[in-house]
């Protein structure tokens, strides 16, 4: 059974003596997806790019994140829909069997090739002619990057880029005793393949959602315990509440508006207790910390140019449209993926590597636009207007653009529209479909649609629609001529457009 402590991070290939240039165009830091899309696409245009890794290749979303948290909550997902379609779920032995749990991990250790990046990873970056390194990337000036992997070192140079792709990691409250407690973190919830009796999960956003969702279904009882009134809180509270209530029915505590202040875990491995900021205690059996992320950003040789006081803030690095550093001169840094905060997600890290990539090949060709525009090649424009998100929870929350709060937040005069996700698509999807709330916040003056949230089983895919109407600037008069075909979940649309009055 693989844990945490038992794979093997730093596998001993590609070591720094085994590279045949020290010198190259694009250097990346970090072979997650970022850093492997901005080498690969710059190979694509002629250049020659190194990345450095010194973990596992390809970065959290194959090991840690994405995969391995997705993988196990797809077997639960549908042996849900089985039992809520008639003509298939007469066929089930039981109506409430679960999944069965040494399958669910054997199936998610096969999408993670049990933790091995010689599998799969290695091969699809060298594959795009990329070279790679493993060891710890530091920059020691301009255009400039030790290697460093045991007693083995070696400094490159970069003709034209340095891009600084290495991630985030997870965060702990000061709380005392926690660290000492030794709790999971999301990269023991990937991985484990025990399940505890009782996890109590610090944090109510997308990760510890996720995980509830996921450990419920393996037979553990939850506590969620949130800082926030209501969890999820970047996204609507409605969509949030509708998915606490969801988990509710099926047996998840969750204590909103609530912190710790205090651990304890007397014998290793043992029950952890956690002191609530109510006053109250609660004993589990582990603790999973999931409040939120920090961009990687020491360790790195930022001091060595200047910026050590960004490092000691913690801050994610500030990049302009083309994901170039403007805190230096000379336009050679970029820092692309988690580590800018623009957007913690796969999709948007991948849109850096793309973006990022398309301004080192145009400034090594000197073809750099002098006014680069919203939406251009070179402008990572989407990061602010359409950021897609599904959470995949039970129901399943797909959001992108503005929400509601979010408009308040910035003071825009915006028109909020809500109607039931039920049509009879969904009904024919999932009998008695249920649960589903859909909302498009519109801007107030010109009708143009800003933001979209939809909570409702299976809604994943009713998403891109609206990332491609928000993209495409279209207003809801517009909407109203793009038909969804009957009988699909998207006429979802239609209860919008009924709503609004249209
Ligand atoms: C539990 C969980 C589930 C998630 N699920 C989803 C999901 O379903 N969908 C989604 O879109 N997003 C999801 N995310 C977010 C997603 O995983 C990240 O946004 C994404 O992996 C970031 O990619 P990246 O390339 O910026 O960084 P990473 O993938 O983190 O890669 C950075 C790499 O840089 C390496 N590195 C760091 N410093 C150095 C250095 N000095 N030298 C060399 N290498 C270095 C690291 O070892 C790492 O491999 C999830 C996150 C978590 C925690
Ligand atoms: N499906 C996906 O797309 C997916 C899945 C997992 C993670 N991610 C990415 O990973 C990022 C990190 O996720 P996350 O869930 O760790 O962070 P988050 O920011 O989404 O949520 C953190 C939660 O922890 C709570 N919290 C903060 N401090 C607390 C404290 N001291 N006590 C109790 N509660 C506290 C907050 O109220 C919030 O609900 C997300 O922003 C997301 O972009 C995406």
């Amino acid at each position: 059974m693989p844990t945490t402590d038992s794979i093997n991070l730093h596998p001993k290939t590609h070591l720094p003596s085994s590279l045949k240039s020290q010198v190259y165009d694009v250097i990346c830091l970090g072979s997650g997806w970022a850093g492997r899309v901005v080498a690969a696409r710059c190979i694509a245009q002629g250049l020659t790019a190194v990345v450095i890794e010194r973990e596992l290749v390809g970065g959290d979303c194959p090991f840690w994140a994405c995969v391995p948290s997705k993988a196990p909550l797809r077997p639960a997902e549908a042996l849900e829909a089985a039992r809520k379609m008639g003509g298939a779920k007469e066929r089930l032995v039981s109506t409430d069997v679960g999944v069965d749990v040494q399958a669910v991990f054997q199936r998610r250790d096969a999408f993670t090739s049990r933790w091995d990046d010689m599998d799969h990873l290695v091969p699809i970056v060298e594959g795009s002619g990329t070279t790679l390194v493993r060891g710890t990337g530091k920059i020691v000036g301009e255009k400039r990057v030790v290697v460093e992997n045991g007693p083995e070192s070696v400094e490159l140079e970069a003709r034209h880029a340095v891009v600084i792709s290495t991630g985030s990691e997870a965060v702990y409250p000061g709380v005392p005793g926690l660290i000492e407690a030794k709790p999971w973190t999301p990269r023991e919830a990937t991985s484990s393949s025990i399940v505890p009796d009782h996890l109590i999960i610090l944090g109510g956003g997308v990760v510890g959602c996720e995980m509830a969702t996921a450990y419920l279904s393996f037979g553990a009882k939850v506590t969620i315990v949130n800082k926030t009134a209501e969890i999820l809180p970047r996204l609507d509270p409605e969509a949030g509440k509708l998915v606490r209530e969801s988990l509710a029915r099926r047996g998840v505590t969750t204590l909103l508006s609530t912190t710790i202040t205090a651990v304890q875990r007397p014998s290793p491995g043992g029950a952890v207790t956690v002191t609530l900021s109510s006053g109250d205690s609660l004993t589990g059996s582990e603790i999973l910390v999931a409040v939120g992320r920090r961009p990687v950003t020491w360790n790195i040789g930022l001091e060595t140019i200047g910026l050590q006081s960004l490092v000691e803030s913690g801050r994610p690095l500030p990049v302009d449209e083309s994901l170039c550093m403007t805190a230096i001169p000379g336009q050679w840094l970029y820092a692309a993926g988690d580590v800018n905060g623009r957007a913690l997600l796969t999709h948007t890290s991948k849109y850096h590597g793309r973006i990022a990539a398309n301004a080192i090949i145009a400034r090594a060709k000197g073809v750099f636009p002098s006014n680069p525009a919203k939406f251009d090649a070179f402008s990572a424009t989407a990061d602010r207007v359409a950021v897609p998100q599904v959470i995949f929870t039970s129901p399943t929350v797909v959001s992108v653009g503005l929400t509601r709060s979010a408009a308040q937040h910035e003071g825009r005069a915006v028109r909020e529209i809500t109607a039931a996700a039920a049509t009879l698509g969904a009904r024919l999807h999932a009998d008695g479909y249920e649960d589903g709330w859909a909302q498009w916040i519109l801007d107030l003056d010109s009708g143009v649609l800003l933001g979209a949230t939809i909570v409702g089983q299976d809604a994943t895919d009713l998403l891109h629609a609206s990332t491609v109407a928000i993209v495409g600037g279209m207003k809801i008069e517009q909407l109203v001529h793009a038909i969804p075909a009957f009988p699909t979940m998207s006429e979802v649309c239609l209860n919008l457009i009924d709503a609004a009055g249209l």
